[in-house]
């Protein structure tokens, strides 16, 4: 009999990631009927959504989650034995699911394109959900020009390394904040940024007076909080703001969340526009968005990192590790 392991979400997390509110459980796998596609994980996503959006999920639910996974038995035609899919399957080693009665909401489960010599954990990073999150949350909402000034934070990371490096490829000048010296020079050596500062060690107005003396016109903001008022003093008339995340807060306590420096005399005065987004906006595009970035990964245009740990028990650490900069690069998990 074959057996899945899954993690339940057994308590909301309150502050940081608690590992006692997810518990492994073992179970076995029914027999398929007609229709039905048997999955077996191979690589799982470890992203920071999960924080948030893990408080509306029901308790003892199969925690959220995406993977890239192999066809194991099938009885539908659409999907053959051996085939790599991507899934929000949640975390569970072996999912039973009917293509027909899967939601869309997210995107359904589709097979992956053929990666070549790339690793398939890049459907869960630079070829899937963080990259297209890069690729149109930047390009449709922020237009950037040649020679703008583009700042990004969690730079190192697997949505702000995509940005950064799209952004170069328009032949912007990219400023990127990240949480270490290492992190740092990975940025700056390796994906070419054009300045790079460790936002913990060095004041953001003073690194963006440095960098960019006359302003900054593009802004893609994964952080929030008072590392983005900061940024937004610094804004030229004009400038666009994507407000993509706001990991600085998302383990907060949302009856006492932490006070910023208020925003509304820039937006004002320098006429910006500021815009919130979820990539699943663009859903329809999907499959232009991951050819897109395959053939830029191919061609060497997008260069990747990835985060790797080992082993479906530690989902857990793994997700803890995002909220700790533990990542350069997507952060996922080899089964
Ligand atoms: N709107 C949308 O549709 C989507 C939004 N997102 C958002 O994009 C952002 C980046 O996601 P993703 O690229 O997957 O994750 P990352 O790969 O960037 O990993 C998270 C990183 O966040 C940084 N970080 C953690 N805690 C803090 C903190 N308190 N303050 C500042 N930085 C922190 C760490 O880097 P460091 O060392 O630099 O601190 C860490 O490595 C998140 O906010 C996420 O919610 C992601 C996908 C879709
Ligand atoms: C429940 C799965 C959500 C997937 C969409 C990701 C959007 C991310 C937003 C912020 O991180």
């Amino acid at each position: 009999m074959v057996k899945n392991k899954k993690f339940i979400l057994v308590k909301h997390f309150e502050g940081e990631i608690d590992k006692s509110c997810l518990k492994l459980e073992e179970e076995n796998v029914p027999t398929l009927k007609a229709n039905e596609v048997l999955t077996e994980a191979l690589w799982m996503s470890v992203d920071p959504y999960m924080r948030p959006y893990s408080a509306h999920l029901p308790l003892n639910s199969v925690m959220i989650g995406s993977q890239v996974a192999k066809v194991v038995e099938s009885k539908n035609e659409r999907f053959k034995v051996g085939q790599l899919v991507l899934g929000y399957f949640g975390w569970q080693t072996h999912t039973v699911w009917n293509p027909s009665e899967m939601s869309s909401a997210l995107g359904n489960p589709y097979v992956l394109p053929d990666f070549g010599d790339l690793p398939p954990s890049l459907g869960l990073g630079i070829v899937g959900m963080p990259g297209l999150t890069a690729y149109f949350g930047l390009l449709e909402l922020c237009d950037p020009k040649p020679k703008e000034v583009v700042v990004v934070n969690s730079a190192a990371g697997a949505v702000g390394s995509c940005v950064g490096q799209i952004a170069k490829n328009k032949g912007c000048f990219v400023i990127g904040f990240a949480g270490s010296d290492k992190k740092v020079k990975w940025l700056k050596e390796t994906l070419k940024f054009d300045a790079a500062f460790n936002y913990k060690t060095k004041d953001v107005s003073e690194a963006l007076k440095e960098a960019a003396p006359g302003g900054v016109d593009v802004y893609f903001d994964n952080v929030g909080g008072e590392f983005s008022s900061s940024v937004l003093y610094q804004m030229k008339d004009f400038g666009r703001v994507a407000v993509c995340g706001s990991i600085s807060s998302y383990n907060a306590d949302h009856k006492h969340l932490p006070k910023a420096t208020i925003i509304q005399p820039p937006l004002i005065f320098k006429q910006l526009k500021m815009e919130g987004f979820v990539v699943t906006r663009w859903k329809k595009r999907y499959e232009e968005g991951i050819g897109q970035l395959l053939k830029w990964v191919k061609e060497g245009k997008l260069v990747y990192e990835e985060h790797v740990t080992e082993g479906f028990e530690k989902l857990p650490d793994a997700l803890l590790g995002l909220f700790q900069g533990e990542n350069t690069g997507k952060a996922v998990v080899k089964v």
